[in-house]
């Protein structure tokens, strides 16, 4: 960096002072934390995410949003070149960058980073960061602080994406780069052309099916409900009622987070629709779970994110071993395609028993997508999904490209066989789903799909295996980073004696899981626990609770 530079980037970021006693860390899904905290990491996080704009040669996202948490919480993260979530290797600059006591501090670090990276400020054709946030209101400040900080990297251009859902941001960062059109029109028409297609392939059979067209969706009063709305008017064949769109607050008691942990009925929705299809997005629209309200009653039925990838791994087996088999009923060697999915800790124990059982192989990782979807990048087609319904299905270049030459070969020579429509169905899902980040629309979009392919209720659907009872809790704690884990969080090694008192109760109770992690994105500890009956998982889950303040100590 030369003087003028130097000089420009200490003038603008002694705008941004640091609030004093807060420690930023870059946790599960980037920094969050009470908005009003948030102005200089937002600020240093512009800078940061032009510095990758440079060193990668590509355009980067930066995206505000706190998702789940409530409104007056706010957050942001970067996505990198191929629209994922930025590399791990630089999460601890992005550390050191947003607790930097000061200007020159700053300055200091840069400098070391630069050098340490080599980041090369010349020659460079464009330095561009898409900025996208939510709904909440305390956007639009800090969308003004990231442009600050993008644009005091000399040169650098921050496009405003405006109000998007955390993955249209992504999918939009992946387009660009990809040198294809990166607006929302653009990626509307992606996920409505590929739907087309696996609508078209529906067996014939199943054409005049008995699977509702009707569809209600909670929005969380988040930006879900306002793009959904969109998508809606070019969707023909849903008859889609979309609740929560944004009159109400943004999380409070509707929405995937809630719907998933507390399995209770969203806000808005009642008896009236016991029998009916419903589906609920998160904040931020990158998770999806389904769920039908049962009779008489504000507790649901609900089809979770374990739920959302058995469905999607049952249909991609199928296409896949469709395509293998030859006409003559032999295998075709041209291709073997590894399929893989991969789960977290908080997988419903009986997901993974059924996923297993369909001869699938099942990989875990911590918490976070950055861990499943880089696990799931190292299969042909890698389906991960978090419980909570967050996940997508990636599709290797490989694959991709032997389904496109198997195409255009099965179109000559034998045009709408089940190979020809099973190869044709395979790309329409790569297509749909978005390969950059877990999408709630495109999974959306997906799920209805496959239901209307299979031929499948949602009860159908809910019964391809019954979840064992869990129960969720979270703990405010002194310090929460005092706890640390292994074996992908289902082990706490610190602070020592924990684990095995967890053991000892957990081991009370027949079908007995339990573990306890501290969260990414709020300041609590989360207990997770899994038994033979509800009540029985209620009781491991408040024990553990208990074991978290002997050892930690409640806040
Ligand atoms: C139990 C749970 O649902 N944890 C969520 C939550 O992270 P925590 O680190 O648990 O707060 O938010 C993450 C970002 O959305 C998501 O990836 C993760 O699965
Ligand atoms: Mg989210």
């Amino acid at each position: 960096m030369n003087e003028q530079q130097r000089s420009i980037l200490l003038d603008s970021s002694s705008r941004f002072p640091i609030p004093s006693g807060v420690k930023f860390s870059y946790g599960t899904s980037g920094f969050r934390a009470d908005a009003s905290l948030l102005e200089s990491t937002v600020f240093r996080v512009g800078i940061l995410a032009a510095l990758r704009s440079i060193h990668t040669r590509s355009v980067i996202g930066l995206m505000i949003t706190a998702s789940h948490n409530e409104v007056s919480d706010n957050g942001v993260k970067v996505a990198d070149p191929s629209g994922g979530m930025l590399t791990q290797s630089w999460e601890p600059f992005a550390d050191a960058l947003a607790n930097a006591p000061d200007s020159h501090a700053l300055l200091k670090l840069l400098d070391d980073f630069v050098k340490e990276e080599n980041i090369i400020f010349e020659g460079v054709p464009t330095v561009e960061v898409f900025l996208g946030r939510d709904t909440r209101p305390s956007g639009t400040s800090l969308v003004e602080a990231a442009k600050q900080g993008i644009t005091s990297i000399m040169g650098a251009i921050a496009t405003d994406m405006g109000v998007v859902t955390t993955p249209q941001l992504h999918w939009m960062v992946r387009s660009k780069n990809k040198g294809t059109e990166a607006s929302e029109y653009s990626y509307f028409d992606q996920l409505l052309v590929s739907l087309r297609c696996l609508l078209d392939y529906i067996p014939q059979g199943n054409k005049s099916n008995d699977v509702s067209d009707k569809l209600i969706v909670d929005g969380a009063d988040g930006v879900g409900g306002e793009k959904l709305e969109k998508l809606k008017t070019r969707l023909s064949y849903l008859k889609i009622d979309v609740r929560n769109r944004g009159d109400g607050v943004l999380n409070e008691g509707v929405g995937a987070d809630y719907v998933q942990k507390e399995k209770l009925v969203p806000r808005g929705f009642g008896p009236v629709d016991t029998g009916i299809r419903c589906a609920s997005l998160d904040g931020d629209a990158d998770r999806l779970v389904y769920f039908s309200v049962l009779p008489n009653s504000n507790k649901i039925d609900l089809v979770d994110g374990d739920k959302i990838l058995s469905l999607f791994a049952l249909f991609l087996k199928e296409q896949l071993s469709i395509l293998s088999g030859s006409e003559d009923g032999k295998a075709n060697k041209s291709y073997q395609a590894s399929l893989g999915v991969v789960q977290t800790a908080y997988a419903n124990g009986a997901s993974t028993d059924y996923l297993k059982q369909l001869g699938l192989e099942v990989v875990f990782t911590p918490t976070g997508v950055k861990y499943l979807h880089e696990k799931a990048a190292e299969y042909d087609v890698g389906i991960y999904f978090e419980a909570n319904g967050h996940g997508t299905v990636l599709f290797s270049e490989n694959i991709l490209s032997w389904l496109e030459i198997k195409s255009n070969e099965l179109a000559s020579t034998s045009k709408d066989s089940e190979q020809h429509k099973a190869a044709l169905r395979l790309l329409a899902v790569s297509k749909l789903i978005n390969q950059a980040v877990g999408d709630a629309l495109s999974g959306l979009l997906l799920v209805e799909a496959i239901l209307k392919h299979m031929d499948w209720s949602i009860d159908k659907w809910s019964e391809l295996y019954q979840d064992l009872p869990s129960r969720q809790l979270k703990v405010k704690v002194v310090d929460r980073t005092a706890v640390i884990t292994a074996n992908a969080e289902t082990i706490v090694v610190r602070p020592t004696g924990i684990q095995d008192a967890i053991d000892v109760e957990t081991a009370k109770y027949p079908q007995g899981r339990c573990f306890i992690r501290p969260s990414g994105t709020e300041d609590v500890v989360r207990v997770y626990a899994e038994a033979s009956t509800q009540e029985a998982a209620d009781s491991l889950a408040h024990s553990v609770v208990k074991l978290v303040d002997q050892f930690l100590g409640f806040k």
